[in-house]
């Protein structure tokens, strides 16, 4: 398998997301990933799903954190740089971490990332990604892994207006290339439920961030 080395991040794709990051808060391309690295990914997640050497997905973190199905189906795998697939995808982050605080001054310092993994029938409702003032995951990221994503085939993410959580703003298809980028504190989000197994990537950007003394998480 090859893919570029190293698997830059098109110059063009990063100053269109950071300029959509300050004025929508979001960010959607098409076509940003390379599409030899997503089906290296997506071979790795399919076969863990087989194997089933993932874990199933909950919400909360620390004691908090609980199975509900009811919210999200996924099952998880957090990215370990063991393969050469994964360590292009976190290069590739850091690249897009380094021009992210050029340009905006998040002070980002680390990325976590892990593979998910929806079978059909799963979905993950409406939620942001941290909770203002909390937890230190400040931009999400998500990549698409699923090659030719049929248009029936459900599972789209939906990006909801961060002052009116009703109100549906874009709907992503889940299709191999595709990058999602959002301010995860403020972005409501959903994955609507999929007819056929859906793999991505999700990822964030975080800042070291402690309320009272107590330093968040780092899962
Ligand atoms: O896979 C996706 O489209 C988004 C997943 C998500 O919202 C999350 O893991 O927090
Ligand atoms: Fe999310």
């Amino acid at each position: 398998m090859s893919y570029p080395e190293p698997c830059l991040l098109p110059t063009e794709q990063i100053n269109a997301l950071i300029d959509s990051l300050v004025e929508h808060g979001w960010y959607i391309g098409q076509q940003v990933l390379d599409p030899a690295l997503c089906q290296a990914l997506h071979q790795e997640v399919t076969i863990r799903a087989q194997q089933q050497s993932m874990s199933r997905a909950g919400v909360g973190r620390g004691k908090e954190h609980e199975l509900r199905e009811d919210i999200r189906g996924d099952a998880i795998h957090w990215l370990n740089r063991e393969t050469l697939a994964q360590r292009r995808y976190l290069d590739a982050m850091r690249e897009l971490q380094q021009a992210i605080n050029v340009s905006l001054y998040l002070g980002l310092f680390e990325y976590e990332a892990h593979f998910a993994h929806y079978p059909a029938g799963a979905f993950y409702r409406r939620h942001l990604d941290s909770f203002r003032g909390r937890a230190n995951r400040v931009v999400s990221t998500v990549g698409y892994l699923n090659a030719d994503w049929p248009q029936d085939a459900g599972g789209e993410m939906v990006i909801f207006d961060q002052h009116d959580p009703e109100r549906e703003l874009a709907r992503v298809t889940p299709d191999a290339g595709t990058f999602v980028c959002f301010l995860a504190d403020r972005i409501p989000h959903e994955v609507l439920p999929t007819h056929q197994p859906r793999a991505s990537i999700a990822g964030w950007f975080r800042r070291n961030a402690s309320l009272g003394g107590v330093v968040d998480p780092a899962r």
